[in-house]
C-alpha cells in the first residue's frame, strides 16, 4: 500500500518540440563559403529561384502547374530577411505570377518575376509588367509550325491539340511529355524545330520534354546577373531544376569568381542531371526546395549557438554536416 496523503508523483515534462530541420551544408567550399555569407548577413543577400520543376511540381499539362503548397508562405518568411527575392522562369511574367499565386501576398511585396527567360519583368511594388514588342518571327513561326510538326511523324494521336503552348505570342514551346514516346517524339521534333527557329531568327531552348522557340539575346544568366548588380547584393543563391538554367548556374559561377558570395540548388529529378553535377545542393524537388526555404528562415530567425568546432563556417553554425 501507498504512504497516505504522499504527494502524487510529478507528471513527466512535455517532450520538447522537435529542432526543425537545419540548413545543408554544400562539401565544396565555395559553396559553403556562399552560403555562410547568406546567413551570416541576409540583408546583404538575395535569392533567385525557377519556376517550374522548382517552385511547381511538373505536371503533364503546363495549364494546371501550381506552386508546390508552401511555397508562397516559404518565400514571403524567407523574403523580409534578404535584400531581394526574385523568380526568373522561361514562363510570361504574369502567368509565373497567377499560377505561383504570388500576387498580394504579405511578405512578397518586393518580389520581382522575370519572364521570357528575363525579357520581362513584373514588380510585386508597383504590379507593372513591363514586356517587349514581340519577335516578328514568332507569328511566322505559328503559321509554319502545323506543316512542320506534320511532317516530323510524330504529329499525330491525341496529343497533339494539347501540345503547343502559346506562351502570350512571344514565344512557343512544344511539349512533348503527352506524347506516347516523349523522349522519341522530343528528339524527333529537335532539327525541325531548330531549322524553323534559325530561318526566323529564333533559338530553340530546350527543357524537360519541351522545345520552347524563343528570341535570342537574353538567358538566365543575363537575367540573373543584371538582377544581381542591381541590388548590389555581396550574396547570392539561385535554384533550378532544368538546362535552361544552367545559364544562371554560369552567372553566380563567375559572380563568384569576381567575389560576390554564391550558393547553387538543384532541385533534383531524373529527366535532368546536369544541374545536380554543378549544384552545392541537390534537394528532392519543389517539396526539398520549400523546406530549405524553411529551414534558412529558421537559421536567420533562431540562429543556432556557436559550436566549439574549427571548421564551422561562419554563420551556417549548427547546420548539418
Ligand atoms: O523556367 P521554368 O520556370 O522552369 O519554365 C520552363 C518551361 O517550363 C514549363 O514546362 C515544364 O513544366 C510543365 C508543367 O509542369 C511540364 O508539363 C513540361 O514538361 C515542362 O517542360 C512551361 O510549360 C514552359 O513554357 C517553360 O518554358
Amino acid at each position: 500500500m501507498g504512504t497516505p496523503n504522499a504527494a502524487p508523483p510529478p507528471e513527466p515534462a512535455p517532450d520538447p518540440a522537435p529542432a526543425p530541420p537545419a540548413v545543408p551544408i554544400p562539401d565544396a567550399p565555395a559553396g559553403r563559403a556562399g552560403l555562410a555569407a547568406l546567413l551570416a548577413h541576409p540583408e546583404r543577400a538575395v535569392v533567385a529561384l525557377d519556376f517550374d520543376g522548382t517552385l511547381a511540381d511538373i505536371v503533364p499539362d503546363p495549364a494546371k502547374a501550381r506552386a508546390h503548397p508552401g511555397v508562397p508562405e516559404a518565400l514571403a518568411r524567407l523574403a523580409p530577411h534578404l535584400r531581394a527575392i526574385a523568380v526568373i522562369t522561361g514562363r510570361p511574367a504574369g502567368v509565373a505570377v497567377r499560377l505561383g499565386g504570388f500576387d498580394g501576398v504579405p511578405g512578397l511585396t518586393h518580389l520581382v518575376v522575370l519572364g521570357h527567360y528575363g525579357a520581362e519583368r513584373w514588380d510585386a511594388a508597383t504590379g507593372a509588367l513591363h514586356a517587349p514588342a514581340p519577335h516578328p518571327g514568332i507569328a511566322a513561326i505559328q503559321a509554319e509550325l502545323p506543316g512542320v510538326l506534320d511532317r516530323s511523324g510524330v504529329w499525330h494521336g491525341t496529343w497533339v491539340e494539347t501540345a503547343v503552348e502559346r506562351k502570350g505570342g512571344r514565344a512557343i514551346a512544344v511539349h512533348t511529355r503527352r506524347a506516347a514516346d516523349p523522349q522519341r517524339a522530343f528528339e524527333r521534333l529537335r532539327e525541325p524545330l531548330t531549322a524553323l527557329a534559325e530561318r526566323h531568327g529564333l533559338i530553340v531552348e530546350p527543357g524537360r520534354l519541351v522545345l520552347e522557340l524563343r528570341p535570342p539575346g537574353m538567358d538566365k544568366g543575363v537575367a540573373l546577373a543584371e538582377w544581381v548588380a542591381e541590388t548590389g547584393a555581396a550574396a547570392v543563391l539561385y535554384a533550378g531544376d532544368d538546362l535552361g538554367d544552367l545559364a544562371a548556374f554560369a552567372a553566380v559561377e563567375k559572380l563568384r569568381s569576381d567575389g560576390t558570395a554564391g550558393v547553387l540548388v538543384c532541385s533534383g529529378s531524373s529527366e535532368v542531371t546536369e544541374l545536380a553535377e554543378r549544384a552545392d545542393l541537390v534537394v528532392d524537388g519543389p517539396k526539398g526546395v520549400v523546406a530549405l526555404l524553411n529551414a534558412l528562415a529558421d537559421h536567420i530567425e533562431n540562429p543556432p549557438q556557436e559550436p566549439d568546432g574549427p571548421d564551422e563556417p561562419d554563420g551556417a553554425a549548427g547546420a548539418t554536416p
